[in-house]
């Protein structure tokens, strides 16, 4: 665990596995922490230098006042890799991860050599239902909208079956600063990559749950029909964090990906 002023914010990460291999960049989610990847994570150190971060809001980072712009968050990232000498790399990004790594890819195609975007989509949701999530929050916090963003992030069976686990992941949601999450809200609200995602030349593979409820697998698939050359893939009883509730397919999927395109 390591923590780097970045942009003049303190940023929380991780760097394990393989110091000579190539380096993978996991990019997590609205309201959840670098914690969400660690059951992946065996799957690769041993060959790829595994770059763990919380984004600017979250986990351990700072959280400076909302709103952010989708390009605070990309330059950060950059900011990251510049201090840990990492030139270029792959990049899984979850939900608005996978938008930062959708910006990366298209803005920044010299520092990218694959991407992985899971759950994710060139835009998610309407500026209407994100208006609506903020003002929820700044009137009442974010307790009181936790069990229909866990009704989302979960299917019902592994709700049913790891009530504890469960527990514990709606921990970290709740514990997300608000200002992080807030801003992070006005970052997704503002950001349409539809037009960008056309100029990603880099191999991608986009993958979706099919019983995720933020960014459904249609959504997903549409969004990989606009990235030139990109695949798709459904993983089956997953919600919007298969890193949780399926991480060895999730892994395997990834595994194949950074194969094909030759990140090894
Ligand atoms: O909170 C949700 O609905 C899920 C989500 C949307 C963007 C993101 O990163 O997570």
């Amino acid at each position: 665990m390591a923590f780097a002023r970045i942009n003049n914010i303190v940023l929380h990460h991780q760097v394990v596995g393989a110091s000579t291999g190539p380096a993978l960049v996991f990019i997590n989610s609205l309201g959840s922490d670098f914690r969400i990847w660690q059951a992946v994570v065996p799957a690769f150190s041993d060959r790829y230098r595994v770059v763990l971060y919380d984004k600017r809001g979250h986990g351990l980072s700072d959280a400076p006042p909302a709103p952010y712009r989708m390009d605070d968050h990309v330059d950060d990232l950059l900011g990251l890799l510049d201090s840990l000498e990492i030139e270029k790399a792959a990049f899984v990004g979850l939900s608005v991860g996978g938008m930062i790594a959708q910006r990366l890819a298209a803005h920044a195609p010299e520092r990218v050599q694959a991407i992985v975007l899971c759950c994710t989509a060139a835009k998610i949701g309407t500026a209407e239902l994100w208006a609506e999530r903020m003002s929820a929050i700044e009137k009442d916090g974010i307790e009181p909208i936790t069990d229909n963003i866990l009704q989302r992030w979960f299917t019902p069976r592994f709700r049913d079956t790891n009530p504890v686990d469960v527990a514990g992941w709606r921990n970290m949601l709740v514990r997300t600063p608000v200002n992080g999450y807030l801003g992070t809200c006005a970052a997704i609200s503002e950001t349409d990559m539809t037009a960008d995602a056309g100029r990603i030349r880099v191999p991608a593979l986009c993958i979706a749950g099919d019983q995720d409820g933020s960014t459904p697998a249609e959504v997903v698939r549409h969004t990989a029909g606009l990235i030139p050359g990109a695949r798709f893939e459904l993983i089956k009883e997953s919600g919007h964090i298969p890193c949780v509730e399926k991480p060895v397919t999730l892994a395997r999927l990834i595994s194949q990906h950074l194969q094909e395109a030759g990140c090894v």
